[in-house]
């Protein structure tokens, strides 16, 4: 019986916002109400990211069909460009393949890709199309993604939330709580003061135990970011998240240096393949590795990127994914747990991180899921076929 090949790769947008680009929510949700970035050294663009177009982008569904019609499929950030490079490029390169060479494929779509990709968009969408292909693989097999990855290292996972409620988080039964930073340098003192009345009442609020971390999406410098976590020693942060730019690994390497003892340092979702975080690696720059499934070059390169971080000791703990890494947290022993992104929109309850996308999304109960409950084929989620999708770069059916 000949090989199965990969028949038609898809690209379609989603009409509503949401879904893998989560930044892009309507106006007074949580995600966009003042936090610290880059830009907000302009005044004009501190209140919300979206200001500056954080959420432009929006989701993009990859689809690859087999030559015996099964279909695998996998969201991830990109929008309309990210499809444009989907149709356009990497399906060039895709359709034909055997369906199970998902090595050979990687390594085409991120070769063909260099002269303009190697990290950003061109990654999302390789990253998409790659974990299109796992979804398919699994499905073809009847088996879970886990299963295809080794199998499960532990019976659940458990899950820190990051939202603006670390409070209601502890009472749900999550493991941590992980709030964005507000006030960036441009706010000198003033904001340095606010952020430590603002963490410190959170201390009060949560208990000595309960893990609280402060995400800086990659607003401080490394001065600034030292003076905020000695000013924070003693609220007790689990960790300091993306607190530079992500290319300035030296600065990283500096800063966790001087950060208060006990105090780690992560970094990463904004990261692509094992060459970017070789880099981190190799000049000790994080504790903690937080690659997104959907945008480091997909799963085929997430296992590359988790075994080098393993040989250095560091964990891997994905950049809030959904199901797409809850496979491979699964399956990993330097992944000890998992990030649950609170997207309700002021923080305070549990629903499904990509929704309104997917049907049979699971969610964390009491901040915990059993391997058991991702035991469908593939990554075991469906389209929620309420969700209207369309194509804009149709081509001819092959
Ligand atoms: C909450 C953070 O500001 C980001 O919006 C979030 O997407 C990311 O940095 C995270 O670690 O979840
Ligand atoms: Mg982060």
């Amino acid at each position: 019986m000949s090989p199965l090949t990969v028949r038609a790769v898809r690209a379609y947008l989603p009409d509503a916002g949401g879904g893998a680009d989560y930044h892009d929510q309507p106006a007074g949700h949580w995600i966009d109400d003042h936090i610290a970035s880059p830009m907000a050294k302009y005044a004009e663009y501190r209140a919300s990211r979206q200001s500056f177009g954080l959420h432009l982008l929006g989701t993009v569904v990859v689809e690859v069909e087999a030559s015996d019609g099964t279909v695998g499929f996998a969201p991830t950030t990109g929008g309309e460009p990210a499809a444009w490079i989907v149709e356009n490029h990497l399906a060039k390169l895709v359709e034909g393949a055997p369906v199970t060479e998902l090595e050979r494929i990687w390594d085409r779509m991120f070769l063909s890709t260099l002269h303009y990709g190697r990290k950003g968009l061109a990654l999302n969408a390789i990253s998409g199309v790659d974990l299109a292909l796992w979804d398919l693989a699994g499905k073809l097999r009847g088996e879970p993604v886990h299963a295809l990855l080794g199998g499960a290292v532990r019976d659940e996972l458990v899950f820190y939330a990051t939202g603006p409620r670390p409070d209601v988080a502890r009472d749900l039964g999550f493991i941590g709580g992980k709030v964005p930073l507000r006030h960036g340098p441009a706010e000198g003192e003033a904001g340095i003061a606010r952020t430590v009345a603002a963490l410190a009442q959170l201390r009060d609020a949560v208990g000595p135990e309960f893990w609280l971390m402060l995400d800086c999406w990659m607003s401080l410098d490394v001065r600034h970011a030292a003076r905020l976590a000695h000013a924070l020693d003693a609220v007790g942060l689990r960790w300091l998240e993306e607190p530079l730019l992500p290319d300035d690994y030296w600065g990283h390497a500096a800063l966790r240096k001087r950060l208060p003892a006990g105090m780690l340092l992560s970094s990463g979702e904004h990261e692509a393949t094992r060459y970017g975080f070789r880099l981190l690696l190799e000049l000790g720059a994080v504790d903690i590795l937080q690659p997104d499934v959907g945008w480091c070059g997909g799963l085929t390169e997430l296992l590359k990127i988790s075994a080098l971080a393993d040989a250095h000791g560091a964990l891997v703990v994905p950049h809030g994914s959904s199901v797409y890494s809850y496979h491979f947290v699964a399956t990993r022993h330097n992944s000890p747990f998992a990030e649950f992104l609170m997207m309700h929109p002021d923080g305070t309850e549990v629903v499904p991180m990509f929704r309104p996308l997917l049907l049979d999304e699971p969610v964390p109960r009491g901040g915990r899921l059993a391997v058991s409950e991702l035991d469908r084929p593939g990554f075991g989620v469906r389209l929620d076929p309420s969700c209207e999708l369309r194509r804009p770069y149709r081509r001819p059916s092959p």
